[in-house]
C-alpha cells in the first residue's frame, strides 16, 4: 500500500531559494536548535564532571588519613560520587557538534512525530526530542524502506505501526551548524553562509562536484576549499542495502555487486548492527574482518570507527594466517620466501589444487606435527605426477610451465642452505664482502623457507585431520572474497563459531587466479546455504567511468551493465609518443590540481611499482605527493602514487592511469580485470594516459 510521493516543490526562483525551500531550511535549523538545547541541558551536569573527578581524588586522599570512625562516611560519599559520574556519561550521548544525520517525520494515529537518526540514542520527551541510534530496528526500518509521502507498515515491539512518512531528509551538521539538507531530489547546501540548491546530478553522491571539468584540467571541484561536507554514508543506504544490513545475524550472507556498489559498506554496517543487537554474543573482540590487501584493511578499520567498532579486529589475510598458524601449531611461521615466483603462487592458490588435496584420503585422526605436514607438502610439490594432475584439473587456467617452476622452486626450498652445509665454520667468515649472508640474493636464499601461500595450505591440511581451534569468531566478514583462496576460506570457516558470516565480492575484480565460483567459495567456508544479495547500482563511479569499466572487461563483462548513480565528467584519454612526455604532462596537471583543490584525493594508479616510483621522483618536491605502495595509504587529501595491486577496495576523487600501454594492459582476461580495478577507483573523474602503443583495451575510447 504505497502512495505516490508528492512531487517536490520547485526550489529556485531565479537565483534565490523559493519559499518552500526556505521553509525547509528554517524548519531544519529550528529542529537542530531544539535538539542542541535539550542536549546542552542533559550535558550540563557532565561539564562539572571534572570537579567530580577532583572531589573523588580528594576523598581518596582523605580516606588514607581518615580515622576508622570517619571512614564509612568518606566511603559513602565516594560511592555517591561514582554513581553520579556513571549516570552522566557524555560519550553515550550524541555529539552536539553533529548530533544526527537524518530526520524522519511520521504521521501515525493522528499524531506527528519527529525522529532523528544518529549514532547514539537520546530522548527528551517534554522537549519532543527523539534522537535514535540508526541500528535501532523499528524507526530505522521506516527511514530506510520508505520514501517521503509513502504509507508505511512496520512491526514495533508489541504492535504494528502504520502511518505516512511526512518528511525524510538526510542532513549534514558540521561543527554544530547545519550545512546540507537532502529531501528526495532536492539538495540544499550552505556555502559561504548562504543557502543554495544543488543541481540534482551534482548532489547525487553528496560530494557536490560538478560534471563540467575545465577542458584539459584535472578536477571537477570535489576538493575545492569551503565545500559543504558530504552526507554520512549511514544515512544513504538504499532499501536493498538496508535489507542486507538487517538480515538475521545467523544467516550467512553473500553480498555481490559491481565495483563501488556498496559491498564493503553493507558488510561493515551489517557487522555494526549485529554487534549492537546482541553485544554479549558479538563482543568486539569476537568480530573478525579479513581482507586480502593492507590498504583495504586500513580503510575498513577507519570505516568501522564511526560505526562504534573501533576495537574490532580488521586483518589482512596474511596477518590472519600468521596468527592462526601460531595458535594451531604453537609456533610462529618459519621464514617466508619474500617473492614467490608468480606461476608457483598461482598454482598454490588454484582451486584445482584445493580439490585434489581435499579428495585425497586422510587417515590420521590426530593433527600431525608441523614437521610432518611440511614434509608432506614438500613431497607433493616435488612430485611431477601430482603437479601435472593439478595443471590438468585446472583445465587451461594454469600453464604447463607451472610444473617445472614449482619443482625448481620447491627443490631450492628443500635444499640445505650454504650456512647449514658449512655449520661449524666461523660465522664471520660466512659473510660476503658487502656484509650480506652467503645466500642472500642468490637462488639458495630459498633454502629452508616456505611461501606465504603455504601457510593456509598447511592450516588446511591440519584442519582436515582433526581438532577445532580453541578461539572462534562470532561473526566473520570476508571482503574482496574473489581474491581469497579456497584454502583460506576453509580455514576461516573452521575459526568461525556458528554461521554468522558475510562474504562480499565481485568476480570481475579477481586479480589472482584463486576464484573458483561463489558456490565453491561458500562450500569451502562451510556456509553453502547463504542468502545472496546483488547490489545493482554503482554509487562510486559516475556514468562515463562505469561505461568504460564495463567496456574494458569486453567478453568477460557481466551480461547486465551496472546502473551508475549519477552522470559525471567524461573520461579523458591522452596519447603520448613516450613515457617521458606523459609523465611531464601528468606531473603538471597534478600540481595544478593540488593548488586548485586542496581537499581532493587523487591517485595515480600505475601498472606496477616502478612506474609509481619514477612519477614520484618528478613530484618529490611536493609534500602532497606520496609514494603509496604495499597498502601504505594515509587517506589524506593529496596525490597517492601507487599501483593497481594495492588499490583494491579503495577510492579517490580523481584517478589517473598513467601507463595504459599495450604492454601493461594486453588483450588478456587478467589485464582486463586489472585495468577494470584501476579505473573503478574513481569517484569523480578519470584520466587515462597511453604513452607509446596504447592498450587495445582502450578501443572505443576516443583520444582527448
Ligand atoms: N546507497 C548509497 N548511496 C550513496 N553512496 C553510497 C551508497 N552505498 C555506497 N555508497 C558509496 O559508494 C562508494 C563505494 O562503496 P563500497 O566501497 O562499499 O563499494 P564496494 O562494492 O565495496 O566497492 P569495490 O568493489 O570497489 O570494493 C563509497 O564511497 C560508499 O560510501
Amino acid at each position: 500500500m504505497r502512495a505516490i510521493p508528492a512531487s517536490p516543490a520547485p526550489v529556485l526562483e531565479g537565483d534565490t531559494l523559493t519559499a518552500a525551500a526556505r521553509a525547509i531550511v528554517a524548519e531544519e535549523e529550528a529542529l537542530l536548535a531544539t535538539v542542541q538545547r535539550a542536549l546542552a541541558a542533559r550535558l550540563a551536569p557532565a561539564r562539572g564532571e571534572g570537579d567530580l573527578v577532583g572531589r573523588l581524588r580528594d576523598l581518596r586522599d582523605e580516606a588514607l588519613e581518615a580515622t576508622p570512625k570517619d571512614l564509612p562516611t568518606v566511603f559513602q560519599e565516594m560511592g555517591l560520587l561514582r554513581a553520579v559520574m556513571e549516570r552522566v556519561r557524555p560519550d553515550q550521548l550524541p555529539d552536539p557538534a553533529a548530533p544526527y544525520f537524518a530526520h524522519l517525520r511520521v504521521h501515525e494515529g493522528g499524531e506527528r512525530r519527529d525522529y532523528f537518526l544518529g549514532r547514539h540514542t537520546f530522548v527528551d520527551r517534554p522537549a519532543g526530542v527523539r534522537v535514535v541510534d540508526w541500528r535501532f530496528a523499528p524507526v530505522a526500518g521506516i527511514f530506510y524502506r520508505y520514501r517521503e509521502g509513502e504509507e508505511f507498515e512496520e512491526a514495533f515491539p508489541g504492535r504494528v505501526a502504520t502511518g505516512t512518512v511526512e518528511a525524510r531528509r538526510v542532513v549534514v551538521v558540521e561543527r554544530g551548524v547545519l550545512t546540507r539538507i537532502a529531501a528526495g531530489p532536492l539538495t540544499l547546501v550552505r556555502e559561504g553562509g548562504r543557502w543554495r540548491a544543488l543541481a540534482a546530478e551534482a548532489a547525487a553522491l553528496g560530494g557536490g562536484a560538478g560534471s563540467a571539468a575545465r577542458a584539459g584540467a584535472l578536477g571537477t571541484g570535489a576538493g575545492a576549499a569551503g565545500r559543504a561536507g558530504p552526507a554520512d554514508i549511514t544515512a544513504l543506504l538504499d532499501p536493498d542495502q538496508y535489507e542486507a544490513v538487517a538480515a538475521p545475524a545467523d544467516r550467512p550472507l553473500l553480498v555481490l555487486g559491481s565495483a563501488g556498489s556498496g559491498k564493503t559498506t553493507v558488510a561493515l554496517h551489517r557487522l555494526a548492527r549485529i554487534a549492537f543487537e546482541d553485544p554479549r554474543r558479538f563482543p568486539p573482540a569476537r568480530l573478525q574482518v579479513v581482507v586480502p590487501e593492507l590498504g583495504l584493511a586500513r580503510l575498513a578499520a577507519r570505516l568501522l570507527e564511526p560505526l562504534g567498532l573501533e576495537r574490532s579486529p580488521v586483518r589482512t589475510l596474511e596477518s590472519w594466517s600468521r596468527g592462526a598458524f601460531q595458535s594451531v601449531f604453537g609456533a610462529p611461521p618459519p621464514r617466508l620466501f619474500p617473492e614467490t615466483p608468480p606461476l608457483v603462487a598461482r598454482l598454490k592458490r588454484h582451486p584445482a589444487l584445493y580439490e585434489l588435496l581435499r579428495r585425497r584420503p586422510h587417515v590420521a585422526r590426530e593433527r600431525p606435527a608441523l614437521a610432518r605436514l611440511r614434509r608432506e607438502l614438500g613431497d607433493l610439490f616435488v612430485d611431477r605426477g601430482f603437479l601435472e594432475a593439478v595443471v590438468k584439473a585446472a583445465a587451461g587456467t594454469l600453464p604447463a610451465t607451472a610444473v617445472d617452476e614449482t619443482l625448481r622452486h620447491t627443490r631450492l626450498q628443500l635444499s640445505s642452505s650454504t650456512e647449514d652445509l658449512l655449520a661449524g665454520v666461523d660465522p664471520e667468515r660466512l659473510q660476503t664482502l658487502d656484509g650480506k649472508a652467503v645466500d642472500e640474493d642468490t637462488p639458495e636464499a630459498a633454502a629452508g623457507t616456505l611461501d606465504v601461500e603455504d601457510l593456509p595450505i598447511l592450516l588446511f591440511l591440519a584442519a582436515l585431520r582433526a581438532g577445532a581451534p580453541a578461539r572462534k569468531a562470532a561473526h566473520l566478514v570476508v571482503d574482496e572474497a574473489e581474491d581469497v583462496t579456497l584454502f583460506e576460506l576453509h580455514v576461516l570457516g573452521r575459526h568461525l563459531a556458528g554461521t554468522s558470516v558475510t562474504l562480499a565480492g565481485d568476480e570481475s575484480q579477481q586479480t589472482f587466479a584463486s576464484y573458483a565460483g561463489w558456490p565453491q567459495a561458500l562450500a569451502a567456508l562451510g556456509a553453502p546455504a547463504a542468502a545472496t544479495v546483488r547490489l545493482a547500482t554503482t554509487y562510486r563511479c559516475p556514468e562515463p567511468v562505469a561505461a568504460l569499466a564495463h567496456a574494458v572487461l569486453g567478453p568477460i563483462a557481466p551480461p547486465e551493465r551496472p546502473r551508475a548513480g549519477r552522470r559525471g565528467a567524461p573520461v579523458s584519454r591522452f596519447d603520448f609518443p613516450t613515457e617521458a612526455h606523459a609523465h611531464l604532462f601528468l606531473a603538471g596537471a597534478l600540481r595544478d590540481l593540488v593548488e586548485r583543490e586542496p581537499g581532493a584525493s587523487a591517485a595515480v594508479v600505475c601498472s606496477g611499482p616502478e612506474v609509481a616510483r619514477s612519477l614520484h621522483r618528478l613530484l618529490a618536491d611536493m609534500p602532497e605527493a606520496r609514494l603509496s605502495l604495499d597498502g601504505a595509504f594515509t587517506f589524506r587529501p593529496g596525490v597517492d602514487l601507487t599501483d593497481v595491486d594495492g588499490v583494491k577496495g579503495l577510492e579517490f576523487d580523481y584517478v589517473v592511469v598513467p601507463d595504459a600501454t599495450a604492454r601493461a594492459y594486453p588483450e588478456t582476461d587478467e589485464a582486463r580485470r586489472r585495468l577494470h580495478v584501476a579505473v573503478t577507483r574513481a569517484a569523480h573523474q578519470l584520466w587515462i594516459a597511453a604513452p607509446g602503443t596504447p592498450s587495445p583495451l582502450l578501443r572505443g575510447l576516443p583520444r582527448g
